[in-house]
């Protein structure tokens, strides 16, 4: 097999707590991941000549190291020794900066499609631990499903699949670098940290009204003060069916989640009439583990 095409998923996350900082200025958090049907495409194809190659569809975005494809790619080929190069052409349709791991997701597929390809029969435990050297959020995207995420992201316990059910994806126009959200989060003892324990508890009793109740992200604190549009898109999700909106990740996108096709219908087009967001989706609960 000289080439593979890969769809390279995105995350919401349907909780999100910070618990503590390191000594090396990363955070200690408590995450419920959930992997949605929403993605990029990752082609990836074996070269003779031993570069790497990348091509993507958004003219923004970089196709030299400062791409996670690249890096991805670069990890493998030196730690593996591999002589041959790679072309990746990188499909966006995640939105980027926009708190859905799109980044880290085309990295993870490619580390799943290098080992692939070129046969490495790496097990996904050690996929994971390269791709934690690219960011605390690839060793999920490899993994995939429903998890709760602890240490910085990387210690993952696997839950049972989530509730399946309509999600409303809605990002405003503007990107928000996750560096400065946690850079500027401040925690005290007023500050309202979710239960991630009783969102685990509803998913494990495949309650989807107790999982939309008990959703919380600390990093909202941040975020949202500085783009109060986020709150502003909440409330349209909520005042239109949503069980339950919320930031996912550092931000700004928010997601709705919702009982049924024709709930999720009102809230889209609520929203498209608005003219609150940028980029808006429908999508759904991906359980499917790689
Ligand atoms: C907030 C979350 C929630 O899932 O997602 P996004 O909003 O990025 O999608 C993650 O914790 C983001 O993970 P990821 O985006 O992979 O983080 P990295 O690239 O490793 O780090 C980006 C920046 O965030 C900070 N960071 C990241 C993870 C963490 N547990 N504590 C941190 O303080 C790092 O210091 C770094 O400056
Ligand atoms: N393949 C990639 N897709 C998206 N962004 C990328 C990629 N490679 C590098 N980046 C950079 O990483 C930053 C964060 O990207 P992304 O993963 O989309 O956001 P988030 O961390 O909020 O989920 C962007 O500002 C972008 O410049």
């Amino acid at each position: 097999m000289d080439d593979i095409s890969l769809k390279a998923l995105a995350k919401i996350n349907l909780g999100l707590d910070v618990t503590g900082k390191r000594e090396d200025g990363y955070h200690e958090v408590r995450m419920i991941m959930q992997t949605i049907h929403l993605y990029d495409r990752v082609e990836i194809k074996k070269t003779k000549s031993p570069a790497i190659r990348v091509e993507t569809n958004l003219y923004y975005l970089p196709v030299n190291e400062d791409n996670l494809v690249y890096r991805a790619a670069k990890l493998m080929k030196d730690e593996f020794k591999i002589k041959e190069g790679v072309r990746i052409v990188l499909q966006k349709f995640i939105p980027v900066a926009a708190g859905l791991a799109g980044g880290s997701s085309d990295a993870a597929a490619v580390l799943v499609g290098m080992n692939r390809i070129f046969q490495l029969g790496l097990k996904q435990d050690r996929l994971m631990e390269i791709g934690l050297k690219l960011g605390a959020d690839v060793p999920f995207c490899i993994m995939r499903g429903t998890a709760l995420a602890e240490g910085i992201g990387e210690v993952l316990s696997p839950l049972p699949p989530m509730p399946k059910c309509p999600v409303l994806i809605a990002k405003p126009g503007v990107s928000v670098s996750t560096k400065f959200v946690y850079e500027n989060l401040r925690i005290n003892e007023y500050t309202k940290h979710p239960d991630i324990d009783k969102i685990a508890e509803a998913i494990k009793k495949k309650n989807l009204k107790d999982v939309a109740s008990g959703m919380g992200n600390i990093l909202e604190t941040v975020t949202i003060p500085k783009y109060p549009v986020i709150d502003e898109i909440k409330s349209m999700m909520i005042e239109n069916g949503a069980l339950n909106a919320m930031m996912s990740g550092s931000g700004p996108t928010v997601f709705g989640l919702f009982q049924g096709e024709k709930d999720v219908r009102r809230a889209y087009d609520a929203l498209k009439q608005s003219g609150l967001t940028r980029n808006l989706y429908t999508s759904d609960i991906h359980n499917n583990r790689r």
